[in-house]
């Protein structure tokens, strides 16, 4: 049995047993359904793409009460005239869906800007603001809400009673996981897993990380607008209790209980929180009395132990737990394959990256001081200094994660300066990081692939209902062909985070090839590779040399540097203090005196050796 046959066969047992269970069952059923709607958003928000929101709880008002309005007001059947009552509630939700994506939006465009701790702060504040203008409004109800909401009706069908009504939500629940789960596992699905990580590592894989920060918010604030309209049609009267913010933070604890991650883990949060809340509230009072709120302490203690025990959240575990008994289901064979775009590489000895005259500072500390440097097509330049020299900075500024102070960078002839990175690599260019930066839970095909990211077209809807097969065929090609270039095939598909430091820099380098670069910048691409490891990569830079790949390379092995690099550039305090071939460089006072000068810094064996 796979998991594949047990999603299903947990689908068919619900389907059978939905006619024969008490109405009671059903009812908590249903709401378990809306629950995890809105938290399968919040998985998607908060577990994979990293923003946490206290404030779920407003979007589900906004969907329920902009049906409601629909549904109720005698301004909109006057202004409708004859339209037929059964079509109300879908105006409603098509309503709902364009009012809640105009200010989810607006409210994303705004608030995502800000990192750390100040959105969930925002998000706790518009979670208030909302239920206190829900309360206001007049002709929402103030706070004593919409009476006489409809019930939905389908090709004349009434859904007024929960058990029929229950089948459509767990039906726009169960589409909604197959969609996301695709959309999970496609091109998109990675740059949004990307964006956890931070701005910087996504940018320079080609995603407009601002861009798909607030696609994520809309989506989630859309899967809850959409449980708030089977809300009210469901309870038939809202009034704003529902929406408030205490709401808000239990939809949130469901996300992260059930295991913020994983999209069955929205379910299960949703069901767990429901059904403890439902027992609590019957257990509690005959036990203590009916005197105190005893529910809400006791709820809050068993959150604290569930998340003190299960970090993760208890989905993880139980898949663990599942996995044992499970087979893995076998990847499908790949159908069509698409051929995804190449663009020629440059010339060999054409000028691809220049930086001219390149200052950084930052305060009173000049880190890069008019430091001018280029890389042709077909060669290999290395950018050598003792630590604090500058080298970090300098790469910031010419891929764009940081905009120099003075001075100019230009990629394949076009000036970049004040350019974000992902325009740096759509030009071509692929980097690797000092410190690495990678899905350690995702698998190293996964990493990789994300290198070719924007060498796909394909976007969210089209992932989310699987049109995308043929160009992902190609992107998981492509990555397992760089990977196996790099040598790690054996590696492929284990998680990356489970690599050697020194293998998890070789993946970065099959990433960034992954992208089919012009330009390659690798921030000391051997620290901690053995020896072995150590000549494999050298073949391989020599190999990607003579491919007509022009490489800037940062390095403290001298020995790897001064046997591989075709030029040197030495940066010392920011400024460089010598240029030229290894020979040149390494006969070059000033270079010598920098390192064998230096505190902090080994002398390098090939400078000291050629000193002697
Ligand atoms: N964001 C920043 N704000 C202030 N100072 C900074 C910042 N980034 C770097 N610096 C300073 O700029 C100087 C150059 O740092 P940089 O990290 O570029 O050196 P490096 O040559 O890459 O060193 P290493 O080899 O240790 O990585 C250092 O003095 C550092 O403290």
């Amino acid at each position: 049995m796979t998991r594949r046959h047990l999603t299903l066969a947990f689908i068919v047992a619900l389907a059978a047993v939905w006619g024969f269970l008490p109405d009671f069952s059903v009812t908590v059923l249903s709401y378990i359904g809306l629950y995890a709607l809105v938290a399968a958003g919040l998985v998607m928000l908060t577990g994979v793409g990293g923003m946490t929101s206290f404030g779920q709880a407003a979007f589900v008002g906004t969907g329920a009460y902009a049906t409601a309005w629909i549904c109720t007001s005698p301004l909109v059947a006057g202004a409708l005239g004859g339209i037929s009552p059964a079509l109300l509630p879908w105006l409603g939700l098509l309503f709902g869906i364009v009012v809640t994506f105009i200010i989810a939006w607006g409210l994303g465009a705004i608030t995502l800007r800000l990192s750390g701790h100040y959105l969930p702060l925002c998000t706790i504040a518009w979670g208030l603001s909302f239920y206190f203008l829900f309360g206001n409004l007049e002709f929402l109800g103030g706070h004593t809400g919409v009476a006489g909401v409809p019930a939905i009706v389908v090709g004349g069908l009434s859904l007024a009673s929960p058990r029929s009504l229950g089948v459509v939500i767990w039906g726009v629940l169960l589409l909604a996981l197959w969609a996301l789960h695709n959309l999970l596992d496609s091109r998109e699905g990675r740059a949004i897993r990307a964006l956890k990580t931070g701005r910087v590592m996504a940018e320079s894989m080609g995603v407009d990380t601002g861009r798909y920060r607030i696609k994520v918010f809309v989506l989630a604030a859309l899967m809850a607008a959409l449980s708030g309209w089977l809300y009210a049609h469901m309870q038939r009267f809202i009034n704003p209790t529902p929406f408030n913010l205490n709401i808000g933070i239990e939809y949130l604890f469901m996300a992260v209980v059930g295991g913020a991650g994983h999209l069955w883990g929205a379910v299960l949060g949703a069901a767990l929180i429901t059904l403890l809340k439902e027992q609590l509230q019957d257990v509690l009072p005959s036990l203590l009395g009916s005197s105190g709120n005893f529910e809400v302490i006791v709820f809050g203690l068993l959150m604290l132990v569930v998340l003190q025990r299960f970090a993760d959240g208890l989905w993880p575990t139980l898949a663990r737990l599942g996995g044992r008994f499970l087979k893995p289901v076998a990847p499908r064979p790949p159908g069509r394959v698409l051929a995804l775009p190449e663009a020629a590489l440059p010339a060999r000895g054409r000028t691809v990256l220049e930086a001219k005259a390149v200052t950084k500072r930052f305060g009173g500390l000049v880190a890069n001081d008019a430091v001018s440097l280029d890389v042709k097509a077909g060669e290999i330049h290395a950018l050598i200094g003792p630590n604090g020299a500058g080298k970090s900075t300098f790469f910031n500024m010419i891929s764009g994660v940081d905009d120099p102070t003075e001075g100019e960078v230009r990629l394949m002839d076009k000036a970049m300066t004040g350019k974000p990175s992902r325009e740096f690599a759509a030009l071509g260019l692929g980097r690797t990081f000092q410190h690495v930066r990678l899905l350690g839970q995702r698998r190293v095909i996964e990493n990789v692939a994300l290198g070719a990211h924007r060498r796909g077209r394909r976007g969210w809807i089209a992932s989310m209902l699987r049109l995308d097969r043929a160009e992902e065929a190609a992107l998981l090609a492509e990555a397992r062909r760089q990977i196996e270039r790099c040598g790690l095939a054996e590696f492929a598909e284990v998680p990356a985070g489970s690599l050697a430091l020194g293998q998890q820099r070789v993946v970065e380098i099959a990433r960034a090839l992954a992208g089919h670069p012009a330009v390659l910048l690798l921030d000391e691409p051997a620290a901690g590779l053995r020896h072995l490891e150590k000549r494999a990569l050298a073949m391989l830079l020599d190999q990607l040399r003579a491919e007509g790949l022009g490489i800037l390379v940062v390095e403290h092995d001298m020995e790897f540097v001064m046997n591989l690099a075709d030029r040197i550039t030495v940066l010392e305090f920011g400024a460089v203090i010598a240029r030229g071939t290894p020979a040149e460089v390494q006969a070059d006072p000033k270079v010598l005196d920098a390192y064998l000068g230096g505190v902090d810094e080994p002398a390098p064996k090939a400078v000291v050796e050629q000193a002697a």
